[in-house]
């Protein structure tokens, strides 16, 4: 069986690459990074270290890595291809489809047999939306076809695997925990056979919890942490200051999710606490910088910050903490992040509210805009005051 994978970084090696392994797949990586393709296609294996005690290390044996821009063996991996995953970031998703089209156009023209398409990325609907921007790239005929015979089932993946800096360029350190649930209502032909996913009949519960809960108790940590000078997540959220500020935007995400989806309340509570202990495990170097990475995208309407704020209205949710998250990171002016210094230079050319109503899309007149306005006019009169 080959599983073709887009994005041979650090979730695609340490978590995707390492299951789709341990499932009898061989592992062939798309990557546009040069020295990681070589490397990969030098060694063909590469290791898994967890961070805990002990740091057990398991082998990914029998990989490969084909070069994003060489479309023409991409398309031919595809076409033989059982299963393609993605974990490339969702910027980078119409950057891909054109070899996927190009895949299944080949594919389809020789056989019949059904594909799965899964992207495993931080979003709401992401195998969808890579499904959008690969019709596009297919003829009238081929495109009819795949409808048939290309499945695109969404996903949420949850594992913290943070920056690695390892003399070996493979290695992967990763946390003992990983969720990978998939829409099985959407895969056409056989169910994959991974151990470790949970396949489930409507994804939007599991992908909310993770998304509302895993991603923005992270942010608002990173965000809150960037602003106070901290460097490490785990750093951060050992001032309890942050904490209680990430513990009561994750109680308003709580109360959003438990009504909007019946989740039983003592277990999702039961499932905060283990997140905000996964943010603290002492094995695991995370940087707040990574974790707040790209804020533009994190602060779009649907996203882990703005998403939930808006809905904790409908629910009779006052999302003041999740404002406080959204302030910090409309401040995030990380020099080294393009999207920072772009949402930096915006707020000092046309002013902060400018910047909150183009990005978030929240409306001027609405309730969330003034709890973000004061909460960011606090933080920026703490930061001149330190
Ligand atoms: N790191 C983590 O803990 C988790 C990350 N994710 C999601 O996984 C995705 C990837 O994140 P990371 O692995 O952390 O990032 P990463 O930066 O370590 O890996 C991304 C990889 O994609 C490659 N890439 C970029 N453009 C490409 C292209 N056009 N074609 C092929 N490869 C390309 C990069 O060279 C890089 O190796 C993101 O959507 C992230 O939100 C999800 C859960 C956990
Ligand atoms: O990968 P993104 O969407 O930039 O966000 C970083 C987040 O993703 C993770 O890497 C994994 O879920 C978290 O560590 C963090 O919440």
């Amino acid at each position: 069986m080959l599983a073709v994978h887009f994005g041979a970084g650090n979730i695609g090696r340490g978590f995707i690459g390492q299951l789709l392994h341990q499932a009898g797949y061989e592992v062939c990586f798309i990557d546009v990074n040069q020295e990681l393709v070589d490397e990969i296609n030098s060694r063909k294996a590469y290791s898994v270290q967890l961070a805990m005690e002990g740091t057990p290390v398991s082998v990914v044996e029998g990989v490969r890595a084909i070069h994003g821009q060489d479309t023409e063996a991409v398309a031919e991996a595809i076409a033989k291809a059982d299963l393609v995953t993605t974990a490339v970031g969702p910027n980078v998703l119409p950057h891909i489809a054109p070899a996927i089209a190009a895949g299944i156009t080949r594919r389809i023209a020789q056989s019949d047999r059904p594909l799965n398409v899964i992207a495993c990325e931080n979003m709401i609907g992401g195998s969808e939306q890579l499904k959008t921007h690969v019709f596009a790239k297919l003829d009238d005929i081929a495109r009819e076809k795949a409808q048939e015979l290309v499945g695109f089932p969404n996903a949420a993946v949850d594992r913290i695997v943070p920056l690695q800096k390892h003399e070996d360029k493979l290695l992967v350190t990763v946390e003992p925990f990983f969720e990978w649930a998939v829409d099985q209502s959407r895969i056409i032909g056989d169910i994959p056979q991974i151990e470790g996913v949970t396949y489930v009949n409507d994804l939007t519960p599991y992908i909310e919890r993770k998304l509302y809960t895993v991603n923005t108790g992270h942010a608002v940590i990173a965000y809150l942490g960037f602003q106070m000078g901290y460097a490490a997540i785990d750093e951060a959220i050992r001032d309890d200051e942050i904490l209680r500020a990430t513990r009561q935007a994750l109680q308003e995400t709580g109360a959003l999710l438990v009504a909007k989806h019946g989740f039983d309340k003592g277990q999702h509570e039961a499932y905060v606490e283990k997140i905000l202990g996964r943010f603290a495990n002492p094995y695991i170097t995370d940087q707040v910088t990574r974790v707040g990475r790209s804020p533009i995208r994190k602060l779009a309407p649907q996203d882990r910050l703005v998403g939930p704020a808006m809905q904790c209205f409908d629910y009779g949710i006052v999302p003041e903490h999740l404002g406080l998250g959204i302030a910090a990171a409309l401040l995030f002016d990380f020099r080294e992040d393009p999207e920072a210094v772009q949402l930096t230079e915006e707020i000092k050319q046309f002013g902060l509210e400018h910047v909150l109503k183009t990005y978030t899309g929240i409306r001027v007149n609405h309730a969330l805009f003034s709890i973000v306005m004061n909460h960011a006019r606090e933080l920026q009169a703490r930061r001149k005051t330190n």
